[in-house]
């Protein structure tokens, strides 16, 4: 197993890519659309009367899906396409395309046919958010597919046996140790810290880890929609979630969920902490989360520029972070420290690789010290506020420099920045040696454990890969690197003469458990020259169009994100007059 180094990493569990929004929180799901477009409740594909600000993609006479058959098969093709699209290079082989195709047309239907959860949130919604928020974490397909099945088979619309037969061993076996671990916090009466840990290290000894990722991301679908439940279930959820999956979603390495779970549950427990840490974040967020991108690149290219360096390293990176809410509480709360004490609301953390060879370590070390001197060039450090970790270790090994630096200009009051500066090295035991951040943060204890966890999980990632290969075959369709924008029509055209046909299309409606004769209307729709089949070009006419609704969708999401967010109330701070005025300046403009 490739495990040399700590940038060797399997695809199946890279971090998310920094670049992917991670917080989309609700899914596309067309069928339950009430954007103008499709306003009469069943999805219209009538897109050019309401395609005015992007009109120039879009095709001539667009059809109008009506019947049930043909409303799956469009929500089965822009799920597929979401999905695999965020997956990127995670989805790497055919088999795992027909795993993720398979599990779709099984739950879209049972999914459809369920009653809405409380709140009014459709099932397949939520199934759907979940599977998205797996492949944007890089998860494979096997984790995904449970994901897509695991609302139905919870509902008892699905069994066990039946994903085993129907999908796959792999999935069954996923599918059946998540419910186990959701079995796991309800035998624990009171939960105490010291019940919590035991909880968790359970939970990371004895069940599958890609399982155990699973039941995290369910968990914070679940918060990222608790204002539909009673405030006492509220309250119940929270404090699971914060005793146990932020700190499990830490330890297994998927540190952005763990913030997440962290700040939402902490939004449930301590409403009245919460705005106040909020409306005070919230006053700087925009501004520093551009600084901070401003900063790295400053600092990057003042690092390159220096001759001493360039002599003793061989490469820099640099990462930023803007502090999340809960961890700003805690530090709020540690030694009663006031807002403006806080050091490290705005982080950037250097990271060097000195030249190899002989005295590697030595100019390392150098170079971090080179670093603090180049860092004193551009901006004021705050005496007493540097730690020199190099120098002193922790005792638990840990080495960095830290040094905290004052971002105020001309009389504008700006929160401090934290920088660490560390060797590759140095980082890799930060992040997972025994000084690694998920001890540091995630409740594991023993260095042991986590050294076990992180080989356990490598294992069952790498074994999933060895299912999920293609196998070389007299199919050569499945050996072509087929475009990800292709991949549904040759899903669909089964017998792979480059058309759907009629039968095909009728396959995949009886498959979804809708009427035959669904297909022929269907069929009316998409067909353009009347031929009798779909061609590629028809078929991916008809996926152009079904993107862009789901892009309609996610629009009138940030919108009203957007306005929820700038048109809240919070009388007592009183703090939030603020954004009433960027929202005036706003609506001014367009
Ligand atoms: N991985 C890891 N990171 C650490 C460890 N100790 C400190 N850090 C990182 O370094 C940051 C600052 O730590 P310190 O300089 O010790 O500061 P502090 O005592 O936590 O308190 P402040 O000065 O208020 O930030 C922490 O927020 C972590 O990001 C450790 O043992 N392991
Ligand atoms: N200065 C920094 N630059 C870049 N990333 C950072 C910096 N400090 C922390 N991080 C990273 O940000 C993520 C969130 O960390 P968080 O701010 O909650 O904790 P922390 O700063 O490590 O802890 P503490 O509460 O002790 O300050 C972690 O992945 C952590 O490694
Ligand atoms: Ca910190
Ligand atoms: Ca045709």
């Amino acid at each position: 197993m490739a495990t040399s180094g700590h940038h060797v990493r399997h695809p199946s569990l890279r971090p998310f890519p920094k670049s992917k929004s991670f917080a989309s929180p609700r899914p596309k799901s067309l069928i339950y659309s009430t954007s103008p477009c499709s306003s009469r409740g069943y999805l219209a594909l009538q897109i050019q009367s309401c395609a005015g600000a992007a009109g120039d993609v879009l095709p001539k006479s667009p059809p109008m899906v009506e019947q049930p058959g043909g409303k799956m098969v469009v929500e089965l093709v822009g799920a597929f396409n979401e999905l695999t699209e965020r997956m990127g290079g995670a989805l790497s082989t055919s088999s795992s395309s027909r795993l993720l195709f398979k599990s779709l047309k099984l739950s879209i239907p049972l999914l459809q046919a369920l009653p809405f959860a409380p709140g009014g949130r459709p099932p397949l919604s939520r199934a759907l958010s979940v599977a998205f928020l797996l492949a944007d974490l890089q998860m494979d397909a096997e984790v995904i597919s449970a994901g897509i099945l695991r609302e139905a088979l919870e509902a008892g619309a699905l069994t066990i046996h039946e994903v085993k037969s129907q999908i796959g061993a792999s999935t069954a076996h996923l599918l059946h140790e998540s419910l186990r671990i959701r079995h796991v916090p309800s035998k624990v009466d009171i939960l105490d810290d010291e019940n919590a840990s035991l909880l968790r290290k359970y939970c990371l000894s004895y069940y599958d880890i890609r399982a155990v990722i699973l039941e995290v991301a369910l968990k914070l679908d679940t918060m990222r929609h608790l204002d539909f439940l009673p405030r006492y279930q509220q309250l119940i959820m929270s404090l699971e979630v914060m005793k146990i999956y932020a700190p499990l979603a830490h330890a297994v390495g998927a540190g952005a969920l763990s913030l997440e779970l962290e700040d939402l549950s902490f939004r449930y427990l301590f409403p009245h902490s919460y705005v106040y840490v909020d409306t005070w974040l919230r006053s700087y967020e925009a501004e520093c989360k551009h600084l901070i991108d401003v900063y790295k690149e400053q600092l990057l290219q003042a690092l390159k520029a220096d001759a001493k360096l360039e002599e003793i390293v061989d490469g820099i990176s640099i990462q930023g972070r803007y502090k999340s809410r809960f961890s700003t509480m805690k530090k709020l709360l540690k030694n009663g420290s006031k807002p403006e004490e806080v050091n490290d609301l705005l982080g950037l953390r250097v990271v060097l690789n000195p030249q190899p060879g002989d005295g590697m370590l030595e100019r390392g070390h150098r170079a971090c010290y080179r670093t603090h001197e180049v860092i004193r060039t551009l901006w004021k450090e705050i005496p007493n506020r540097t730690k020199d970790y190099i120098a002193r270790p922790k005792p638990n090994g840990y080495r960095s420099l830290h040094v905290a630096v004052d971002l105020s200009e001309q009389g504008k009051v700006r929160p401090m920045m934290e920088i660490q500066i560390r060797t590759m090295e140095m980082d890799s035991l930060a992040v997972g040696g025994a000084a690694s951040h998920s001890l540091y943060k995630g409740g594991l204890t023993d260095p042991e454990e986590a050294k076990r966890l992180k080989a356990i999980m490598m294992a069952a990632a790498e074994l999933a890969a060895v299912r999920l290969r293609d196998l070389p075959s007299a199919n050569q369709r499945g050996a072509l690197k087929i475009n990800h924008r292709n991949r549904a029509f040759h899903l669909l055209d089964k017998n792979g003469d480059g058309r759907i046909s009629i039968e095909e299309l009728r396959e995949v409606m009886e498959e979804l458990g809708a009427e035959g004769e669904d297909a022929w209307e269907l069929m009316q729709l998409l067909d353009s020259n009347s031929d009798g089949s779909l061609s590629s070009e028809e078929f991916d006419l008809f996926q152009r169009q079904v993107e862009f609704m789901r892009n309609l969708e996610d629009k009138d999401d940030n919108y009203r994100t957007l306005l929820g967010e700038k048109l809240q109330i919070t009388d007592s701070t009183g703090l939030i007059h603020v954004y009433r005025k960027e929202l005036g300046d706003k609506l001014a403009v367009s």
